[in-house]
């Protein structure tokens, strides 16, 4: 066993005393060690009933003769840290949680893992620590939280920063904000549309990485206790056969959860998670694989923020297992990936049954004939950025306008609120990527301003920076390379003409080549905005968008 190299021989007596010291008798230090990763903490509403989940986790493990061996690590809610320099966090909170996983299991010597994650960040920092560390590895999410529901209308997260662009125009008043707050989010889990969270914890199952149902069984559901107890017995089995991450993360395995996270309509940010995902498990998987996927797949599921279906629908309609055997009718899944159910997507998707017909639409009759996400290239974006182009309104697929240009959320809002954006605008955020946030904050301010003040159907943005799932309208993200890299947004001058074309896959500044060269060329040098701390080494090592902002290798 991977543990004996801390529990066997003489010479690990110190470390046996230490274990027992601990509590752990020696029948159970005799026993395979099983890490169990608990994301849990009292803040994020995704990730304060995991103590729940993890203890159902944890009686599986033993009920199956592992030693369960459980350690915290962070989860951050980018829910909470919106809007303001605490966003910066959120994309590096990432890496800290791979690097917190990989530590804690190397140090103790952990025969396999059970990662219980939930909200944006921590799904694929889990995901990368399973891929980075190989030993055999599954995830067991918190599950989604229920829509919420106010005068007869289901409402989520999303609502609730829209409605403040409603309030801060007199759409609304202060009593019906406070009223929206309070009935938007009803519990715990990761907020109920298909946002990062509950996109990475569908396509965990699409991966292989979680058992059937892991992204779609409610937060709430008794059921989601029985699955972790499930998955508890199943890493006994993994351990058995040493089926690991890398065996299951193939690149088959990515173009299937392309596929489906195309079909769901899912959060942009999946193209930054999957990509550093799959190069952790050294994986070649460009960008362009969305686009070449996404004509090919559909857009099937009718979803918050850009529809009107939440996480619970898709369960009650089948789940994902549902969804997968959809597009195996249109022969874009491979159906012999292996996963950690112990069957094949394509026997996972054979037991499935779509139970409602408008909440996962048959092929013949899909939302869009293409899938949700859409990867742009142009002069501004050499190495391409992405849109949710299911969320945008059919009238700003193509858009030209006047650049109004920012180098920072803050100043955009300000703009937004002051009535200085108009129609036909295209606003441009620069200086918000991977380095130069640094962080790459979501722009989920910046797009709910837009569509609560009724302008998401007349004003495009786009910025190397990125947006959350929640984000809506003509949000164009991930400009790369970023500005702090000297890609050409840095180049971007107010009042410039944008060209924006997504059925064509384009996004130009109208500016002759020499033009646009002179000006790189007399771009002054941008001191980083932060200069200590985790934030100053990260901005050093990551990189672009196009790449998953991952570190330089
Ligand atoms: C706050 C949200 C909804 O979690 C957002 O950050 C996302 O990326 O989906
Ligand atoms: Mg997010």
């Amino acid at each position: 066993m991977r543990s004996d190299k801390v529990k066997k021989g003489v010479e690990r007596a110190p470390h046996r005393s230490l274990l027992k010291a601990s509590g752990y008798s020696q029948e159970e230090i005799s026993r395979p060690f099983i890490g169990v990763v608990n994301s849990h903490n009292e803040i994020v509403p995704g990730h304060v009933h995991l103590d729940q989940i993890v203890d159902a986790v944890k009686n599986g493990v033993r009920a199956s003769g592992g030693t369960p061996l459980e350690f915290p690590t962070i989860a951050i809610c980018d829910g909470i840290a919106m809007n303001h320099r605490g966003m910066l966090y959120s994309l590096p909170s990432r890496e800290l949680i791979a690097d917190t996983i990989e530590a804690m299991t190397l140090a103790h010597g952990f025969d396999a893992l059970v990662m219980v994650p939930n909200c944006d960040k921590v799904i694929p920092g889990m995901l990368i620590a399973a891929a980075r560390l190989n030993i055999p590895a599954l995830l067991v999410s918190g599950g989604p939280m229920l829509a919420g529901k106010w005068k007869g209308q289901r409402r989520d997260l999303k609502d609730v920063f829209e409605a403040v662009g409603q309030a801060k125009v007199g759409e609304i008043d202060e009593e019906e904000l406070k009223e929206i707050e309070s009935h938007s989010c009803p519990g715990c889990g990761s907020c109920a549309g298909m946002f990062t969270a509950n996109t990475m914890n569908c396509l965990t199952e699409v991966l292989g990485m979680g058992l059937p149902g892991n992204g779609s069984i409610p937060a709430v559901m008794a059921e989601r206790k029985r699955l972790a107890t499930r998955a508890g017995g199943r890493i006994m089995d993994l351990l058995e056969k040493d089926l690991k991450p890398r065996d299951i993360m193939q690149k088959e395995a990515f173009e299937n959860a392309i596929a489906v996270d195309l079909a769901l309509g899912g959060s942009t940010n999946s193209v930054l998670h999957l990509p550093a995902i799959a190069a952790e498990a050294e994986v070649d998987l460009d960008i362009s694989r969305f686009d070449e996927i996404g004509r090919e797949v559909p857009h099937l599921c009718n979803m918050s923020p850009g529809g009107s279906h939440y996480m619970e629908d898709i369960y009650y309609a089948g789940g994902v297992q549902a969804v997968i055997k959809r597009l195996t009718k249109l022969e874009v899944i491979d159906e012999e990936t292996r996963t950690v159910s112990g069957q094949t997507l394509g026997e996972i998707a054979d037991e499935a049954e779509v139970l409602d017909e408008d909440v996962i639409r048959s092929a013949d009759n899909p939302y869009h004939e293409e899938g949700g996400l859409a990867i742009l290239e142009g002069n501004i974006a050499p190495d391409g950025c992405v849109v949710k182009q299911s969320a945008v309104a059919e009238e700003m697929l193509t858009h030209s306008g006047p650049a109004r240009v920012f180098e920072s959320e803050e100043e955009a809002v300000e703009a937004m609120y002051e009535g200085e954006i108009e129609a036909g605008d295209v606003v441009v955020i620069k200086y918000e990527g991977p380095k130069g946030g640094p962080g790459m904050r979501e722009m989920l301010g910046p797009t709910s301003v837009i569509a609560g003040i009724g302008l998401d159907k007349e004003v495009a943005l786009i910025t190397d920076g990125r947006f959350s799932g929640a984000s809506r309208g003509a949000s164009i993200g991930h400009i790369s390379p970023e500005a702090m890299e000297g890609g050409p947004i840095a180049a971007v001058e107010e009042g410039d003409e944008i060209e924006i074309n997504i059925p064509e896959r384009e996004i130009n500044l109208l500016v002759e080549d020499e033009e646009l060269q002179s000006r790189l060329e007399q771009l002054e040098t941008i001191e980083p905005k932060v200069k200590e701390g985790y934030l100053a080494r990260y901005s050093r090592f990551v990189t672009s968008g196009d790449r998953g902002a991952v570190y330089e290798k």
